[in-house]
């Protein structure tokens, strides 16, 4: 039978070479009932990204990407990250054998992001700067050395990244949702997950197409701000914050993009506070065991509010996407959850710490 992954959408990607591919793609569509409950929806299903190779959906645009790579004949691969970015190239380049670098912000990456890009190889560089600053200086490195950047500003990420909305489509027996969440940082993936669905469309695969909705965090959303005050460009914010690393970015380089997906879909953007993430990070663990870094958990808390600000309606049909395995960050969590109970190795302390007796 088809391999569920990128690849099964081969005929609709832009490759011609036998693909780098580590099994990405064909992830997980779970029906969250508990979770649609609480929220007080009728129809809640979670795309868990997290289920990646990687942990993140990077996985899908670096399979792409780096292949591109090796067919353009280049030998070296550059990306900034806030961190899963560079965990998916440094993992595909050490699959394709090329060089990888990655910038990071100082001090602002999550530990299981950090291990991964160091553990496969990748020369990792940490600036004294934040995310906006990093992209800033790879993209001048790629335009000086022979070095291909595949930052989601190189469309051949968005070709792989799009496959989330061909699956979402296929898993849901080409009923299209009526709406898709999802957070949004460099806002790539909501670019890509709106042409995948406009192309099953076009091709007449399905017949309808879904409300893009963008989440951010409150300290760090100029998408959001440019949808509220319909702006045609979004004005950069020079001192992004949240708890959410991987969604801390000021200057989002494919935000024209993603402002006509927004608007051509008649979606919407909204922003959530930390406490309302990590609110949603545990709702998501602990009624539908679904385990993912914080910035993933935005799609769930944008959705909560949406629907209690009445914008989204209780009878829709939606999709979030949780985009990033909650492994990737476990010092958030160390701090955000109660610590073990420490007991002697003896079943009366077990009892009692128990049973209270
Ligand atoms: C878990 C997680 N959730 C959401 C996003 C936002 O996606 P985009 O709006 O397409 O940027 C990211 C992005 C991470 C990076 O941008 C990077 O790794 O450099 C992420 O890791």
């Amino acid at each position: 039978t088809e391999c569920p992954s990128v690849w099964k959408y081969a005929k609709l990607l832009p490759i011609e070479r036998e693909p780098v591919t580590i099994r990405e793609g064909g992830t997980p569509l779970y029906k969250c009932d508990r979770l649609a409950e609480k929220i007080g929806i009728k129809e809640l299903y979670v795309k868990h990204e997290g289920m990646n190779p990687t942990g993140s959906f990077k996985d899908r645009g670096m399979t792409v990407g780096v292949t591109k790579a090796l067919e353009l004949g280049m030998s070296t691969v550059a990306c900034a990250s806030t961190g899963n970015t560079s965990a998916a190239l440094a993992i595909y380049g050490a699959k394709a054998g090329i060089p990888v670098i990655v910038l990071l912000p100082a001090g602002k990456v999550a530990l299981g992001k950090v291990a991964q890009a160091l553990m496969h190889g990748a020369k990792v560089l940490s600036i004294r700067g934040n995310f906006d600053d990093a992209l800033a200086l790879v993209r001048t490195l790629c335009s000086q050395e022979k070095i291909y950047l595949l930052n989601s500003i190189n469309p051949y990420r968005l070709e792989g990244q799009k496959t989330i909305g061909f699956e979402i489509a296929d898993q849901l027996g080409f009923k299209v949702p009526d709406r898709i969440v999802l957070p949004v940082g460099n806002a790539g993936n909501i670019t890509a997950i709106w042409k995948g669905f406009r192309e099953f469309k076009k091709l007449g695969i399905t017949d309808s197409l879904p409300k893009m909705t963008g989440i951010q965090a409150a300290g760090s959303c100029p998408i959001v701000k440019a949808i509220k005050s319909e702006a045609p460009e979004i004005t950069p914010e020079e001192e992004p914050e949240t708890v959410a690393t991987a969604i801390r970015i000021g200057n989002p380089v494919n935000a024209k993009k993603a402002l006509s997906a927004i608007r051509e879909s008649g979606g919407t953007a909204e922003s959530v506070t930390d406490e309302e993430i990590l609110a949603a990070q545990k709702d998501l663990a602990r009624l539908e065991g679904i385990g993912v870094e914080p910035a993933s958990a935005a799609s769930v808390a944008g959705l909560r509010k949406l629907v209690d600000m009445g914008v989204i309606s209780r009878d829709e049909t939606v999709v979030c996407i949780t985009t990033g395995h909650l492994l990737k960050d476990p010092q958030t969590v160390i701090d955000v959850c109660e610590e073990p109970i420490v007991v002697d190795a003896s079943i009366e302390a077990i009892r009692e710490a128990i049973f209270g007796k």
